[in-house]
């Protein structure tokens, strides 16, 4: 891996405001001084602003699960970019497949939401991955060309989309335990990063972190991590624990 590591957590929902901020310090205190990766924690966006306060001056930054794309206005029940920038917040995840399931989100309306983070100086994390049907049916590449095609439709030059961060989570592999190969994920990633190379030069493909996702654990990290072109991880419930989430953190 020649690009530096983003450990990122992504707590969906769950823990309550106290038991988020219980969970951040521990880990805050966990981690120490730590400057040769990045780390990142999402709690719900209404812990957001508490646990971000807490971890002032850590080394773990935060995140928000979501955003909505317009700046303000009549949107109930939506949070803007700016919101959550105001929050505290360093990263956000957008396109998640959960949201993409239960929430129809499109690869259009992610397009939006990657262009308000950048706007608002948040570090977008795009999520891309194939269904179980769709690795069966061998379209895996069809689906991952579609999600970042379309999701990056709105952005003309490399420059737009400097610090973007990638995560290839297969949903089959999501929360089940049924980890994807350490090989057929390097494979995965060398398919992606040839692909932004084509639609945006050498320079942003080789920039561009792309993460794993899907059941990573402790056990499964290292040898993960020891590919060339895995840059980090996007971890769901084993992040939930400060003292699991730290042994993925330090992986050597
Ligand atoms: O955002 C995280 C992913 O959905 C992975 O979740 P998981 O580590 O529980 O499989």
């Amino acid at each position: 891996m020649s690009r530096k590591a983003l450990i990122a957590g992504n707590w969906k929902m769950f823990k309550t405001g106290s038991q988020a901020v219980a969970t951040a310090k521990k880990l805050a205190q966990l981690v120490e001084n730590m400057d040769d990766r990045d780390i990142m924690i999402a709690p719900t966006l209404l812990s957001l602003p508490l646990v971000s306060q807490n971890l002032e001056g850590t080394p773990v930054k935060t995140g928000a699960q979501n955003l909505f794309h317009e700046k303000e206005g009549a949107f109930t029940g939506e949070v803007s970019a700016e919101m959550i920038k105001a929050a505290g917040a360093d990263y956000v995840i957008i396109g998640h497949s959960e949201r993409r399931q239960y929430f129809h989100e499109t690869d259009n309306g992610i397009s939006k939401k990657i262009k308000a983070a950048f706007d608002a100086r948040l570090t977008p994390i795009l999520c891309i991955g194939e269904t179980h049907e769709e690795k069966k049916e061998e379209k895996t590449f069809y689906v991952l060309d579609k999600q970042i095609r379309n999701g990056l439709k709105g952005f003309r030059s490399a420059d737009e989309l400097s610090g973007l961060v990638i995560a290839y989570e297969p949903v089959w592999a999501i929360g089940t335990g049924n980890v994807a190969t350490p090989e057929d994920v390097e494979t995965t990633h060398q398919y992606v990063r040839s692909l932004i190379m084509e639609i945006f030069g050498k320079d942003l493909a080789n920039a561009t972190r792309i993460l794993y996702g899907g059941s990573v654990k402790p056990d499964n990290v290292s040898v993960l991590m020891s590919m060339q072109n895995i840059d980090g991880a996007l971890v769901g419930g084993a992040s939930l624990d400060a003292d699991t989430f730290i042994k993925i953190i330090k992986f050597d």
